[in-house]
């Protein structure tokens, strides 16, 4: 029976076989894309021509590490593809990402890319999203205010939710690459992950949310019996 990372690592080079010379790549964050960023360093130091976004700073640090040439969308714009994990899928496609904390930037770089594909090992296959707690990138500024808005937004909305603020491993508050705090939100089974998106971009302070819709384009989920792939 495969580990949880050796499940990991299998969807990470079924991504891997998708890659082809010349690309824009947006490089995601999560230790299933740190997997698809090391065997993508071995390509290129193999003589594989692409070049990559980082989505975060950790993820940044690694391509370098593996000789990965690295650039930023204000130099390249529009990319080919993004790779990148994700914290829960489902069926649709639609995605909570940002337990690493990377969500701001890992979702303007999907929205500048042409293809997503998401790489997760089968646990990460649900019914319904919401049993992990979406994360909620907030500006430190006002955070109590939006804290309270982000409270009665989900009231309104018929999903009551549970806040907690992240913290770091070293029990300080967490920061984001952007300086901003996280908040993760419980609202149980999310039953309109479409409606529950708008009501919290709307939100002032609130800078992103984890909830991807509409930006995957193809998830590879590793099984214990192989890779299943799905499509948007
Ligand atoms: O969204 C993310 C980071 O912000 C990650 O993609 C997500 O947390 C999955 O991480 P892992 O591959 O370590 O399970």
């Amino acid at each position: 029976m495969p580990t949880a990372d050796e499940l990991k690592q299998m969807a990470a080079l079924a991504a891997l076989e998708k890659i082809e010379g010349g690309m824009k790549l947006g490089l995601g964050s999560g230790s299933t894309a740190n997997h698809f960023v090391k065997s993508l360093g071995a390509r290129v130091r193999d003589g594989l021509d692409i070049i990559g976004v980082p989505t975060s700073e950790r993820t940044a640090q690694l391509a370098k590490a593996e000789g990965i040439r690295l650039t930023t969308l204000d130099e390249v714009p529009a990319l080919d593809l993004t790779v990148d994990g994700a914290d829960e899928l489902d069926e649709k496609l639609r995605l909570i990402k940002g337990g690493g904390g990377a969500l701001l930037r890992e979702k303007i770089v999907a929205a500048a890319s042409r293809r997503m594909i998401v790489i997760a090992d089968d646990s990460k296959l649900v019914p319904h999203l919401g049993a992990f707690p979406l994360p909620i990138e907030v500006n430190l500024f006002g955070l109590g205010a939006t804290r309270a808005a982000i409270e009665a937004a989900a009231y309104r909305f018929g999903q009551p939710a549970t806040l907690t603020r992240r913290l770091a491993a070293d029990g300080s508050p967490f920061v984001t690459d952007g300086g901003h705090a996280i908040i993760d939100a419980s609202f149980g089974l999310i039953r309109d992950p479409e409606g529950l998106s708008l009501a919290l971009s709307a939100i002032p302070g609130v800078v992103e949310h984890g909830l991807f819709i509409g930006l995957a384009t193809s998830a590879a989920i590793a099984t214990p019996d192989g890779v299943r792939w799905l499509h948007a």
